[in-house]
C-alpha cells in the first residue's frame, strides 16, 4: 500500500511539474511570437490562425478545467504505466481508488449535481437538471459521451495514428486529397436539395457541439510548425498535419492542428482521454441563449422578457467578441450571440439573426397579452416556444431530407401530426457522443458550395473565402442583408452529397491576404484522430452494417461505396479497418431520400433519438407543468421554415419547402399563405 502510494503521489507532483513547464514553453513562445496573438482589432485583416480562432474558443467554465484534465490525464499514464496494469484495471489495485481520489481532490474541479427543483417549468441554460435523476446529464462543458471505446496510440491519450500493420496511417491532408477532392471539372450540385439543409445542419451542430481545444499563454492561438523537433516533443497539444511534398495547394510540410484538450470525468477519474464539450447537448437553441449562464446574462436585456437586439433587427456588439470577425465597412461591428461561431459564414449569422428575431417577436406579443408578466417568465416562455419550433422544424423538416423519411419513421423521430406524445426516458443518456461531433455530423462540409448567394435583383455571388468571419454582407442594405442572404441559400442548390468537398474549404479556408489557408476536411480526420476515434469498420460494426474484409465494392466490401471511391480508398489505406470513419462514411453513397451514407444516417439517427427520448422538455411532451396545452402545441406544429423566414426575412414569395429547390412540386407562394403559431393562446386566464 505504501508503494501504492508512492506512485500516486509521484505521479500527480510529475504531472504538476509538466503542466508548470508547459505554461512556461508556452509564455515564452508567445512572448517571442511563435504562438499568435489575438488580434484585437476587427477592421485589420486578419491572419488564417487569426479566423481559426473563434473555433478554438475557451469559454470561461471550460478553461477552468484546463489543468485539472491535464494533470488526471498525465498522471493515469504515469501511474498505469508504474503498476504495470491497464487502465480498466487500475482501480482493481487495492487502495488506488482512495489514494487517487484523496491526492487528486486538490486539483479537481469537481462537477457537483446541481440541486434542482423538480417543480421548474423551464429547462435550464446549461442542461443541468433536465435529468432529475442524474442533473449533470447533458449539461454543457463536460464530456462527450463514447459509444466505443476510444482507439489511441498508447492506450490512453495519443492520438490513434498507426493502423492495424502497425504502420503509419496515411496523413490526414492525403486522404483529403485522394478521398474527397472535388474534380474540378464538374463541381456537381444537387437538383433536389437547397443550400438551407446545410446551414440548418451547420446552425444546429453549434447548439450541440463545441470541443474545447487547447490554447497557448494569453489566449495566444498555439502554432504547432515551424518547431525544432524537440521543442515540438514538449507540447504535447501539438499534432501537426503533415504535408506531402507535390501537394497542389500547401508548399510548407506542416499544417497547424492543435488538439481537444484533455476533460475529466465529474469527479477527475482516471481513463483514457475524452473530449470537453462546451456546449449543452440538447437541442434547446443554446446557439441562441448562450451554452452557460454567465453567455445567458450578456444576450439578454432584461426587459419584457427580449434578448438584446439594435433597431435593425441584429445582435449588437460584443466587447470579447471584435476579435472574431473582420470588418470591412465603417459602422459594422461583431455581434455577441449566444456562440461565438456566429460569423463564419453569412448564412449561419442570418439563421441565428432570424431566430434572434423571432425570440424577440414572441416576447413583445407575450408582453402585449399579459401586461403583468414579468421579465423572467416572458423572457422564459418565449425561449420555450422558440425552442420548440427549432426543434418541431428539425425533426419534422430537416432530419428526414438528411437520414431519409424511411429511417426518420423507423427510429421513431418523426412527430406526430398533432397533439402531444409522451416519449420521456429518463434511462437515456443525450449527451452528444464524440464520434457524432468528430466525424459524422461533420457530413455538412459535403454539400457546401463554392460560393455565397446573395440574392438581390438577380443575385450576386460572392466567393467563400470572401465571406469567412465578414459579416459585412448582413450589414448590407439597411435591415435587408440577412434577408437576401437567407433567400441565398433556399435558392441555390447544395453540392451533391457525393463525399467531395469544394476547393474553397478543402483548400482555401480562412484563406488570408498572405495566400495562406487550411483544409477543413485535413482538420476533420485529424480531429478523429486526435480523440481516438475508432476506424470506419468498427462503426459499420455498431451499427449492425456489414463490415468490409477487403476493398473492392462487391460482397463483403465496401458495399456502399461506388467502385471509383472503393478505388481511391484502396490507393491509401493498408487496411479496410484503417479507413478513418469521417472519409469511410462520408464517402459511402447516400440512403434513399437522404444525403448522407448508412453509417452516418445510423449514427446521426441515434444521436436525434437520444435527443429526443432523453430531453424531460421535449417540445412534444404532455407534463402539465412542462409541455404546451393541446391547443398550444396544435398551433405550434404549423410553424415551418417557410413560416419563419416569410415573417423576419420580409420577403414577398417562398417555395413551400425551402430546404427544397422550388418546382413544380415545391412551388413558389405568396408569404402571406403561409400559417402562423396564434399567441393569443399563451393569453393566461
Ligand atoms: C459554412 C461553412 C463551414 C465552415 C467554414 C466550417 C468550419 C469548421 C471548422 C473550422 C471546424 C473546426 C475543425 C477542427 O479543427 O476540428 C468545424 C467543425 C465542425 N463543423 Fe463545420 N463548417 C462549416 C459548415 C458546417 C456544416 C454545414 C456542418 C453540419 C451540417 C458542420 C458541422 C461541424 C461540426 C459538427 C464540427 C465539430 C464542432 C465541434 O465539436 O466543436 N459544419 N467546422
Ligand atoms: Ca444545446
Amino acid at each position: 500500500m505504501m508503494q501504492v502510494r508512492a506512485i500516486i503521489m509521484q505521479a500527480v507532483a510529475r504531472a504538476r511539474a509538466s503542466l508548470s513547464a508547459q505554461k512556461q514553453l508556452n509564455q515564452y513562445l508567445s512572448r517571442t511570437g511563435h504562438d499568435e496573438a489575438m488580434n484585437p482589432t476587427p477592421y485589420m485583416p486578419k491572419t488564417y490562425h487569426q479566423h481559426y480562432a473563434a473555433f478554438s474558443h475557451l469559454n470561461l467554465p471550460a478553461s477552468i478545467q484546463v489543468d485539472s484534465g491535464y494533470i488526471v490525464q498525465f498522471a493515469t499514464k504515469e501511474i498505469t504505466n508504474a503498476l504495470g496494469v491497464s487502465v480498466d484495471e487500475v482501480y482493481k489495485c487495492p487502495g488506488v481508488r482512495e489514494i487517487w481520489d484523496e491526492m487528486i481532490a486538490p486539483y479537481c474541479i469537481r462537477r457537483d449535481a446541481a440541486v434542482c427543483d423538480p417543480s421548474c417549468k423551464y429547462r435550464s441554460i446549461d442542461g443541468s437538471c433536465n435529468n432529475l435523476m442524474n442533473p449533470l446529464m447533458g449539461r454543457s462543458n463536460r464530456p462527450h459521451i463514447r459509444l466505443l471505446k476510444p482507439q489511441y496510440m498508447d492506450d490512453i491519450g495519443l492520438p490513434r495514428q498507426t493502423g492495424v500493420t502497425g504502420e503509419y496511417l496515411p496523413s490526414a491532408r492525403t486522404v483529403s486529397n485522394v478521398v474527397h477532392n472535388q474534380d474540378p471539372c464538374c463541381p456537381m450540385v444537387d437538383p433536389d436539395i437547397s443550400l438551407f439543409v446545410m446551414q440548418w445542419g451547420q446552425m444546429i451542430d453549434h447548439d450541440l457541439t463545441d470541443t474545447a481545444i487547447a490554447k497557448g499563454a494569453n489566449d495566444a492561438t498555439v502554432i504547432c510548425c515551424n518547431l525544432t523537433r524537440e521543442v515540438l516533443m514538449k507540447r504535447p497539444e501539438c499534432f501537426p498535419i503533415n504535408i506531402v511534398p507535390g501537394d497542389q495547394r500547401f508548399k510548407e510540410p506542416c499544417m497547424n492542428f492543435v488538439r481537444s484538450i484533455a476533460g475529466h470525468s465529474d469527479s477527475c477519474d482516471m481513463g483514457r482521454r475524452n473530449q470537453l464539450n462546451q456546449a449543452s447537448s440538447f437541442l434547446d437553441a443554446s446557439f441562441l441563449y448562450g451554452h452557460n449562464d454567465e453567455d445567458a446574462a450578456k444576450i439578454r436585456s432584461f426587459h419584457n422578457g427580449k434578448l438584446k437586439m439594435t433597431n435593425q433587427g441584429l445582435f449588437p456588439a460584443g466587447l470579447e467578441d471584435q476579435s472574431h470577425c473582420e470588418l470591412q465597412n465603417p459602422g459594422d461591428y461583431c455581434m455577441k450571440s449566444g456562440d461565438f461561431r456566429i460569423h463564419v459564414m453569412p448564412g449561419l449569422t442570418a439563421i441565428q439573426v432570424l431566430f434572434l428575431r423571432e425570440h424577440n417577436r414572441i416576447a413583445d406579443r407575450l408582453h402585449m397579452l399579459n401586461p403583468s408578466m414579468c421579465d423572467e417568465d416572458i423572457y422564459q416562455e418565449s425561449r420555450k416556444i422558440v425552442i420548440g419550433i427549432l426543434q418541431h422544424i428539425t425533426y419534422s423538416q430537416w432530419l428526414p431530407r438528411v437520414i431519409g423519411e424511411t429511417l426518420t419513421m423507423q427510429m421513431g423521430l418523426a412527430p406526430t401530426p398533432m397533439g402531444h406524445i409522451n416519449t420521456y426516458d429518463p434511462s437515456i443518456d443525450p449527451t452528444v457522443s464524440n464520434v457524432f461531433g468528430a466525424a459524422a455530423f461533420r457530413f455538412g462540409h459535403t454539400l457546401l458550395r463554392n460560393t455565397v448567394l446573395y440574392m438581390k435583383g438577380q443575385g450576386m455571388q460572392v466567393r467563400n473565402e470572401m465571406a469567412f468571419n465578414r459579416p459585412a454582407m448582413i450589414f448590407s442594405d439597411s435591415t435587408m442583408g440577412c434577408s437576401f442572404v437567407g433567400l441565398g441559400l433556399s435558392l441555390h442548390s447544395s453540392s451533391k452529397a457525393d463525399g467531395q468537398v469544394v476547393d474553397s474549404v478543402r483548400n482555401n479556408l480562412f484563406l488570408d491576404m498572405n495566400g495562406r489557408s487550411f483544409d477543413l476536411i485535413s482538420l476533420n480526420i485529424q480531429r478523429g484522430r486526435d480523440h481516438g476515434i475508432p476506424g470506419y469498420n468498427e462503426w459499420r460494426k455498431f451499427c449492425g452494417l456489414p463490415y468490409a474484409m477487403h476493398f473492392g465494392s462487391g460482397p463483403g466490401g465496401l458495399i456502399h461505396h461506388s467502385p471509383e471511391d472503393a478505388k481511391k480508398l484502396y490507393s491509401i489505406y493498408r487496411h479496410p479497418d484503417d479507413i478513418d470513419v469521417f472519409a469511410g462514411g462520408l464517402s459511402e453513397e447516400p440512403v434513399e431520400g437522404g444525403v448522407v451514407g448508412p453509417l452516418f444516417a445510423c449514427l446521426i439517427g441515434q444521436q436525434f433519438y437520444t435527443l429526443k427520448y432523453g430531453d424531460r422538455f421535449f417540445y412534444e411532451n404532455a407534463d402539465q407543468n412542462t409541455g404546451f396545452s393541446t391547443r398550444q402545441i396544435n398551433s405550434l406544429k404549423k410553424m415551418t421554415l417557410a413560416s419563419l423566414m416569410c415573417r423576419h426575412f420580409e420577403m414577398p414569395h417562398l417555395q413551400m419547402n425551402p430546404f427544397r429547390m422550388p418546382g413544380p412540386m415545391n412551388p413558389m407562394v405568396n408569404c402571406n399563405m403561409f400559417d402562423d403559431m396564434d399567441l393569443v393562446l399563451w393569453r393566461k386566464q
